[in-house]
């Protein structure tokens, strides 16, 4: 796939299966299911703060879930640098697939390049395109190195993510400020080495 006229409908059918083109979401259906859920809580959905909340919740979750457009801009490598590309500590934030509650942390996300580079913006840009999705860390981390060696073949990958889960501090164990740590490393960035060094300093 040339990434360098690719469109954001373009990406979210690239072959990963776990990527499939998403459903629409359908702001209505999901405001009347708010509207059921709260009166299922117990909650009397005509109280004023209440009465608008389905709607205010579906914009929500359809706001989260919805990646923004994006020119995915790539550049010829033309020097032929070399050396790590690494943008780091991105923040990202994403819904937990189990409970839908929100994760959040950082992102690092580099490349050895090859024959072409990204924009800067789109690696952070890259990461917020798989993050606004009912995710898991681990297929999150997968999803934005595998996009990122099939779209610019680069030598190497490195992403790694580190996030607070909120279904692990508000709820269930209440661990607050506990970090979970994921990360993928491809090409000449697999094998650890100097080179790997320099993308975890
Ligand atoms: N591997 C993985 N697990 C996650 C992620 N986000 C949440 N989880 C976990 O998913 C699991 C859901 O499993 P269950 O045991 O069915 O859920 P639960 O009874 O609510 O579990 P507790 O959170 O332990 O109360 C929990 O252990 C969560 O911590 C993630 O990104 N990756
Ligand atoms: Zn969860």
């Amino acid at each position: 796939m040339s990434i360098s006229s690719a469109t954001l409908p373009d990406l979210l059918a690239f072959e990963d299966p776990a990527l499939e083109v998403r459903a629409p979401i359908d702001l209505p259906a999901a405001q009347a299911a708010i509207a059921d859920f709260l009166r299922a809580l117990g909650r009397d959905v005509n109280d004023p703060h209440l009465l608008d909340t389905p709607r205010r919740v579906a914009a929500a979750y359809a706001e989260m879930l919805t990646p923004r457009e994006t020119n995915w801009t790539t550049f010829p490598n033309d020097e032929g640098y070399a050396g790590l590309v690494l943008v780091k500590d991105v923040p990202f934030h994403s819904l937990c697939q189990h409970h839908l509650l929100p994760f959040r942390g950082v992102a690092h996300v580099g490349y050895l390049p090859g024959d072409r580079l990204f924009g800067l913006s789109k690696l952070a840009r890259g990461v917020e395109l798989f993050a606004r999705d009912l995710q898991v860390q681990e297929r999150l981390t997968q999803q934005v190195a595998d996009w990122l060696e099939e779209t610019l073949s680069p030598r190497g990958v490195g992403v790694v993510l580190e996030a607070e889960h909120m279904c692990m501090s508000l709820r269930g164990v209440q661990v607050s400020g506990s970090l979970t740590r994921t990360s993928v490393f491809t090409g000449k960035l697999a094998d650890a080495g100097p080179l790997r060094d320099q993308f975890l300093q």
